[in-house]
């Protein structure tokens, strides 16, 4: 029996017994459409034009509806600038008229590519409600929209109506709005829902205005990956987590995003690097390709980039040595270091150091942090929890994300499921409590709230955890068994270097495996696949991102502009619609301006994952689940309150 005061409230909102069967019948009839298309992306990594480039041609899915209607009527090239038109509207506008020599030729093309839209609209939203539809129209429009929408099957008929009202449009100068919203409706109609399945941030230069794009998306989900989890960290106020993601701006180029994005003042930094650091070949910065630093830019970077890892090394220390439990002691390398030799003896092995720049280190208490050190990571600390904007990113990043998603079926994780080598879900004691698979997910994500909850709170076991999860081996988003960033800048051989993952990275490629981790999850392994980022795939050697027997996809493939020459393309997507899902694999994506003068849309492979055998209704989604609540409740109340 539903709860009294639950239909009390419901029987505000429908008050009268029609107001409860106009729903009941609503809700049934969306059950039974065709399910939503959901988008995957993974690893976008600050590649803001790539990604806007993916959301805006829905994975190649706009050009295909295209294809679809037009190919009878529309010449190639025809078809190419349409759907760049589509894309990128206002700046395709700005093209196409400055090439008219008169106004009659403007007419006639407002004329023709307002009635292409609007039949490319009516089919792409054929599988929605009207209502659905009239909410992803533009607002001001919305009367005329209907208006030409709804009569298309007497458009011949009518023509002179809607010749008309198209006129009329020109005339009072309101055809390019019209267009730039007919565009969007688009856009928005060919994905209904979102997934990002991690790393947004870091490497490249606009993590901050992907996340402005999915606060302003339509629907949207985020699964953590390990770098977003370091940016959490660092405004839930882990200094170590913050050291971390300064370094790899540092790194990349990219202190513009702390600085002038983020407004915090790096001043105390630079000074102290000044003071301590000169150039040293493994901190200078990774050049994209193009940019021009001048030799005292680089060089500042340099040093600043040496100043905050002597800083994030030095933080580290306190942290393993304080919870034993995270079993990390093997990393106390500052500890590791013969101060007097330049050495450091790793697994029974004597390296010497490259270049150490230890000018801040007392070789007797290596861990402990200058006074300047101190004030300086304090003041980054409380800019950081202080910035407006990130505050703003970061409460989005905590609203629609988490460790991984249970969605329609499948299961959506950025790294991995922590695996011994037999398979057996990995153990992890935390607080004198053992977690393993789903349960040890659940846990670190309560930490991670934990944390976020209290800002703070800086040497708390939640702030510490959040940094386990960015390196520590049990850590479903970092997967390997160390980070080597220490041995990475100082030792020149290659072997201390390496990062051993996780068994999981094997055993992914068994169905068996893979239907047992579906399992854990409490997820139907007929039906169920697993969707991974994180691990770019090398299709340039030949790897294969379904794997399992299609129980397994991996999305990684290197939107990150510094891992495309590992991949050897530019990313992939999965689009899962009712017919069931398709891989894309994207090749490189040069500039918005390229697609707008050479119709270069980039160029996009598909591949079937699987063709589901009969078309997928919004019953068997997440949303029909929910749907039938809403019914059930329905129901009840007309039950309790009009049937007598
Ligand atoms: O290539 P970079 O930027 O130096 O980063 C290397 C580091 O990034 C990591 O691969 C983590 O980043 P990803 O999640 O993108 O793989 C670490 O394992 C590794 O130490
Ligand atoms: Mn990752």
């Amino acid at each position: 029996m539903e709860n009294l005061k639950y239909l009390d409230l419901l029987a505000q909102k429908y008050e009268s017994e029609e107001k409860v069967v106009t729903e009941i019948i609503n809700l049934e009839a969306i059950l039974d459409l065709p399910k939503g298309t959901e988008h995957f992306v993974s690893d976008l990594h600050g590649e803001y034009h790539a990604f806007q480039h993916v959301l805006r041609n829905g994975s190649g899915n706009v050009k295909m509806k295209i294809i679809d209607l037009f190919k009878e009527e529309l010449a190639d090239w025809e078809i190419d600038e349409f759907a760049t038109l589509i894309y990128y509207p206002e700046e395709k506008l700005q093209l196409v008229k400055s090439n008219f020599s008169s106004k009659q030729e403007l007419r006639d093309w407002y004329i023709d590519s307002i009635a292409h839209l609007l039949k490319l609209v009516s089919y792409a939203s054929s599988k929605y409600t009207r209502s659905k539809l009239r909410k992803a129209l533009p607002n001001q429009f919305v009367y005329i929209i209907e208006e030409l929408l709804y009569k298309t099957d007497e458009f011949k008929n009518k023509k002179e109506y809607y010749g008309k009202m198209l006129e009329r449009i020109i005339s009072l100068g309101q055809a390019d709005k019209l267009i730039i919203g007919l565009a969007y409706t688009t856009q928005r109609l060919v994905v209904d829902h979102l997934h990002v399945v991690g790393d947004i941030y870091d490497r490249g230069p606009d993590p901050h205005k992907i996340m402005d794009t999915l606060i302003h998306h339509h629907s949207v989900d985020i699964q953590w990956g390990n770098h977003d989890v370091l940016w959490l960290g660092a405004f839930a106020g882990s200094k170590v987590c913050l050291a971390n993601i300064i370094r790899i701006c540092a790194r990349y180029n990219n202190l513009d995003i702390i600085e002038d994005v983020y407004g915090i003042n790096l001043r105390p930094l630079l000074n102290l690097a000044e003071k301590y650091y000169d150039d040293n070949p493994a901190f200078r910065p990774k050049r994209n390709a193009g940019e021009q630093l001048t030799e005292q830019e680089q060089l500042q970077i340099t040093k600043i980039h040496q100043a905050i890892s002597i800083i994030q090394f030095k933080l580290e220390s306190p942290i393993i040595k304080r919870r034993p439990c995270l079993n990390m002691e093997d990393r106390l390398l500052l500890e590791k270091v013969d101060y007097k030799n330049n050495e450091v003896t790793l697994h029974g092995k004597t390296y010497s150091l490259e270049k150490p720049c230890f000018a801040t280190i007392n070789p007797e208490r290596p861990e402990e942090l200058l006074e300047e050190e101190q004030q300086v990571i304090d003041k980054l600390l409380f800019s950081i929890q202080h910035s407006e904007k990130l505050t703003r990113h970061m409460d989005f990043l905590m609203k629609k994300g988490g460790l991984y998603l249970k969605y329609n079926g499948n299961l959506l994780i950025h790294g991995c499921i922590p695996l011994d080598e037999d398979g057996s879900m990995k153990e992890m004691e935390i607080e004198g409590i053992t977690y393993a698979g789903r349960e040890l997910l659940d846990v670190f994500e309560r930490y991670v709230r934990n944390a976020f909850a209290h800002p703070e709170d800086t040497d708390d076991f939640a702030t510490d955890m959040i940094w386990y999860l960015w390196t520590g081996e049990n850590s479903s988003l970092f997967g390997k068994r160390e980070m080597t960033t220490f041995e990475r800048y100082f030792i020149k051989e290659k072997e201390t270097h390496k990062e051993r993952k996780n068994p999981y990275y094997y055993l992914r490629e068994d169905e068996e495996m893979c239907r047992r981790m579906l399992a854990e999850f409490e997820l139907n392994p007929d039906q169920g696949r697993i969707i991974n980022g994180h691990t770019p795939v090398k299709e340039i050697d030949g790897e294969d991102p379904i794997k399992a027997n299609g129980k397994m996809i991996v999305i990684d493939g290197g939107f990150s502009k510094a891992y495309q020459s590992t991949t050897g393309i530019a990313g992939y997507t999965l689009l899962y619609n009712s017919y069931g899902m398709q891989l894309v694999a994207h090749q490189l994506f040069n500039s918005k301006e390229d697609v707008l003068t050479k119709e270069t849309d980039v160029f996009s492979v598909k591949r079937l994952v699987d063709e589901e055998l009969e078309r997928k209704k919004v019953r068997e989604t997440n949303i029909g689940e929910k749907l039938l609540q809403e019914i059930n409740s329905l129901n009840s109340l007309r039950e309790h309150r009009y049937i007598k």
